[in-house]
């Protein structure tokens, strides 16, 4: 086997396979779930929209996918400071069986220079996973925009409780950066290696992938990459990694491709 198609199986393993889309349907979700099994092993997670978790939990079962967890996402995308409101959204996704929560960081209030809500929203949201659900806290370190906000932000979502820090919503101009994940992999290293990366947005090809796969290990060592503390969030990575493996059910990927 060669390297990228070695990469690109532990990949898979790593993946929480997402579709957060506007016109997600039940059919759509179902068709998520039977993608997360490939002949090359099966997705760490999906991850979708609140309101199709319990869906979700029910199509993986059928599949006999128990294993896959469900993700979900709250204050998402907006990285809202009504802190209410994401403990709420965190409190009924945890009600309905997500096994993760990727909350979306107040952004925009450290923006503004306020850490104070943050780190309350965290700690809160935290608090509302108990011990039934996972945090994975989105910095939106594309918004941030700014080194020393990208590590502050990581600071306190780690102070506050978060299992996971995860770079990117998807869903704005700039998503996950190599530069952005070696700041978040650096603090986690210096502050509490315990707590898990996820990168996310923008990750399509094997070798975006191996890119952060590799950046992890190199400072957090190659026992850090596996599933309980590494993640890679993306929507169309699959089909590359399973066209590197050779499924030619896959589309073929363009000349110059890893
Ligand atoms: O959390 C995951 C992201 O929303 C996926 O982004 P992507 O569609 O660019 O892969």
């Amino acid at each position: 086997m060669s390297y990228s198609q070695s990469v690109a199986r532990q990949a898979i393993a790593l993946m929480d396979l997402t579709s957060l889309n506007d016109d997600d349907s039940e059919a759509v979700i179902a068709a998520l779930c039977e993608k997360a099994h490939t002949s090359y092993g099966d997705t760490a997670a999906v991850c979708v929209y609140p309101q199709f978790v319990a869906f979700a939990l029910k199509s993986l079962a059928s599949l006999g996918l128990s294993h896959v967890k469900v993700a979900t996402v709250t204050n998402f995308p907006s990285g809202s400071s009504d802190i209410q409101n994401a403990v709420e959204q965190t409190q009924l996704a945890v009600a309905a069986g997500a096994h993760e929560v990727d909350v979306v960081y107040p952004y925009h209030a450290l923006l503004a220079g306020d850490r104070d809500v943050g780190l309350e929203l965290v700690k809160q949201c935290k608090a509302a996973c108990g011990q039934h659900a996972q945090l994975k806290v989105i910095l939106e370190t594309g918004a941030l925009d700014n080194p020393e906000l990208i590590r502050q932000a990581s600071i306190d979502a780690i102070e506050s409780g978060a299992d996971f820090i995860k770079t990117s919503t998807g869903k704005v101009a700039v998503n996950a950066t190599l530069s952005a994940a070696r700041i978040m992999l650096t603090t986690i290293a210096e502050l509490k290696p315990s707590v898990g990366f996820k990168p996310a947005g923008g990750i399509r090809t094997t070798e975006d992938a191996a890119q952060y796969i590799e950046l992890a290990s190199d400072i957090l060592g190659p026992d850090y990459v596996t599933a309980a503390r590494f993640r890679l969030g993306a929507s169309s990575l699959l089909t590359h990694l399973l066209t590197t493996l050779g499924d030619n059910s896959a589309p073929k990927p363009k000349a110059g491709d890893y």
